[in-house]
């Protein structure tokens, strides 16, 4: 469920009086998502998507996202671009809330990952880092190694209940993949998706019936940071079977594709094994603090941390991790 705030249709005509978009031929919300309210809308100039930025979105943050989206699209990558207002604003307010138009992305994500859809998968994620090349804009990644002891501190109270030894096993873990992670300037960096799941891919078929990349959406955790810890990102959410088991076919044919585009350096893929524990790490810590803090009943979607336990604990073996 992803619509918390509601739009009346006189509010929103109203809204849409400062856009050149014409007259509104059709709206209606998006369930799908978690973090803010979503709104598909047609109108007489095509389709769009209306987002309200929700209470976890910091406004202040809002021009580095549209800013981030809108470079990108201009510099070849498929994904949403904010529409202007009249007046030449991207970002306004509607029903109380931060608002946005962006455009809208024809595709669908996959809900079951075939090894078919990690090439294009990495073509589109290192087109994506080279088109953020020249966006001078930084946005620290607040969830990256800093934010992760903070985190977990959060999470000290309650963990345990979700699995017994948990918060002690996560304290050793963050203790050895900081004392692995890469020195500041090892390793390239630049504007990165960092939270580029299935669900946030979109696929169509290209013209031999291949499923090919229609586009990105999702840009709400983008930050300027490592490249290779996106693409470590993407290893834990695309390369695992339902069962757990890493598969090995998924994630060389995204690294191969993700290198047709955008080599690695020989410093980025020694680093992957690492990284790839901090991502695994990341998504099980936010996991987990929702896990213990979201109220039963909320509205926001609950996802399980041990999955990322589950994958934490492959990539920490060290063995079977050779790509
Ligand atoms: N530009 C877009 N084009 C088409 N559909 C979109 C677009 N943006 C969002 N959506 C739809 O809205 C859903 C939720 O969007 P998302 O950005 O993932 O929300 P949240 O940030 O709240 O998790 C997506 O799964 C998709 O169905
Ligand atoms: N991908 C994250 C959750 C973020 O949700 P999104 O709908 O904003 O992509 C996770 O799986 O933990």
């Amino acid at each position: 469920m992803a619509v918390y705030t509601e739009v009346s249709d006189e509010a929103l005509r109203a809204f849409l009086a400062d856009y050149p978009l014409g007259e509104l031929l059709a709206f209606r919300g998006i369930a799908e998502g978690v973090e803010n309210s979503n709104y598909a809308l047609k109108t007489a100039a095509g389709d769009f998507i209306l987002t309200l930025y929700e209470k976890r979105v910091d406004p202040a943050e809002l021009p580095y996202f549209l800013g981030l989206m809108e470079h990108l699209a201009a510099h070849g990558l498929a994904c949403p671009t904010p529409v202007h207002g009249r007046d030449g604003a991207a970002l306004r307010s509607l029903a109380g809330r931060p608002a946005a138009i962006v455009t809208f992305l024809p595709g669908v994500w996959p809900r079951r990952v075939r090894p078919e859809h990690c090439a294009p998968l990495g073509r589109a994620l290192a087109t994506m880092h080279r088109a953020g090349e020249g966006f001078s804009i930084e946005r620290p990644n607040a969830l990256g190694p800093a934010g992760w002891a903070p985190l977990l501190d959060g999470c000290r109270a309650r963990g345990d209940e979700v699995q017994a030894g948990l918060v002690a096993e996560l304290d050793a873990a963050l203790e050895g993949i900081l004392a692995a992670w890469p020195a500041p300037g090892a390793l390239p960096r630049g504007q990165i998706h960092a939270d580029l799941f299935p669900d946030n891919v979109f696929f169509l078929p290209d013209a031999a019936g291949k499923p090919g990349v229609s586009g990105l959406i999702d840009f709400y955790f983008a930050c300027t940071d490592l490249y290779a810890y996106d693409v470590a990102v993407c290893l834990n959410a695309w390369c695992f079977e339902p069962d757990y088991a890493f598969n090995v076919t998924k994630a060389r044919a995204l690294l191969n594709a993700y290198e047709q585009v955008r080599p690695m350096t020989a410093a980025e893929r020694a680093a992957l094994p690492v990284l790839c524990r901090g991502a695994a790490l990341r998504f099980l810590l936010t996991r987990l603090y929702d896990w213990t803090h979201t109220p039963d009943g909320a509205l926001v979607t609950r996802k399980d941390p041990l999955e990322y336990l589950r994958k934490l604990r492959f990539f920490s073996q060290g063995e079977g991790f050779a790509l």
